[in-house]
């Protein structure tokens, strides 16, 4: 399923004093089966974004496409339950939203509330602790007996337990250590290969936007700065830096030597600026005393 934006546009509080346009001139496409990393500075306007992908939030001006139904400014759309059903979205910390008294419920709230049978849901419930890594014997326990990052698991299969086409996450590894943070990126990949859902996360690190995604948005001040492949993204990392945004330890590096390679170069051409300053004065010597 695609889902794309047509010149949206968002203000939070519209035609209030406390007005704030938070999304202006959003033109993505988020095509089939694909991953996309939304990077961006804090209030850049990435979770707004999100927001709009699964119809949470309505655009202002514009509209949004999410496979056949469209949201458009101004025109309630009925009918967003097939719209959540197809994008499941995770917000920020999304293990401080559990509240059942097991895994194995928490996981099933959402099949069941979108009418699923209980064995059915179970079914469900099951396959997506599976494909987060959670092993069975953990269903019957308290998610408030498991670590931060196995509820964060476990919130993560309470979405996937709906089938969704596309996974939407709002900076999934937030506050968890480099493995749980390795971990739960490698998930998310393979899910995408082998599940052929799309995923569109945020994220702050750019090594993971430069490794996982096969498309970035890059938020700047409410509107998309650029986009494309993470090749056609880091390409220009001087423009990130500049921007105040950090580019992958690898273009770093790549940047340190270019910068070492080219003072080198500036010392063999002022080197040979110098030989051929001297030849034309031995040149000029060698004239005068003939
Ligand atoms: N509920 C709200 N009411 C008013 N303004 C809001 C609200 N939520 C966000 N904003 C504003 O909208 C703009 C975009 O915020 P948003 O949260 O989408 O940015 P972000 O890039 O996701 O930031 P972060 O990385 O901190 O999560 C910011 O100026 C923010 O202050």
């Amino acid at each position: 399923m695609e889902i794309s934006t047509r010149n949206l546009e968002f203000k939070y509080h519209v035609n209030t004093p406390f007005e704030r346009l938070a999304l202006y001139d959003i033109n993505v496409t988020i095509p089939p089966n694909s991953y996309t990393a939304i990077i961006g500075h804090t209030g850049s306007g990435k979770s707004t974004l999100l927001q709009h992908l699964n119809g949470l939030l309505q655009p202002t001006v514009g509209e949004v496409h999410i496979g056949d139904v469209t949201i458009k400014a101004g025109i309630k759309e009925k009918n967003l339950r097939p719209v959540r059903k197809k994008v499941g979205i995770v917000f920020q910390f999304p293990e401080h939203q559990l509240f059942e008294e097991t895994v194995e419920k928490d996981i099933c709230f959402g099949p069941l509330n979108f009418g699923t049978p209980l064995e059915k849901a179970r079914k469900k419930a099951k396959k997506a602790a599976q494909q987060v890594g959670l092993s069975e014997d953990l269903m019957d326990k308290s998610p408030f007996e498991l670590s931060g990052g196995q509820m964060r698991r476990v919130a993560i299969a309470g979405v996937l337990a709906m089938e969704p086409e596309v996974l939407v996450l709002d900076e999934p590894t937030a506050g968890l250590d480099p493995r749980g943070r390795m971990e739960i990126m490698e998930m998310f990949a393979n899910l995408q290969r082998e599940q052929k859902i799309s995923v569109v996360l945020v994220t702050h690190s750019m090594e993971d936007a430069s490794k996982y995604a096969d498309h970035i948005i890059v938020m700047h001040k409410g509107t998309v700065y650029k986009k494309g492949t993470p090749k056609d993204i880091f390409s220009s990392p001087k423009e990130l830096i500049e921007l105040g945004l950090d580019v992958p330890e690898s273009i770093r590096f790549q940047l340190k030597l270019e910068e070492k390679l080219q003072q080198s170069i500036g010392k063999v051409t002022l080197s040979i600026d110098e030989l051929a300053r001297q030849i034309s004065v031995y040149l000029k010597r060698g004239s005068t005393s003939q």
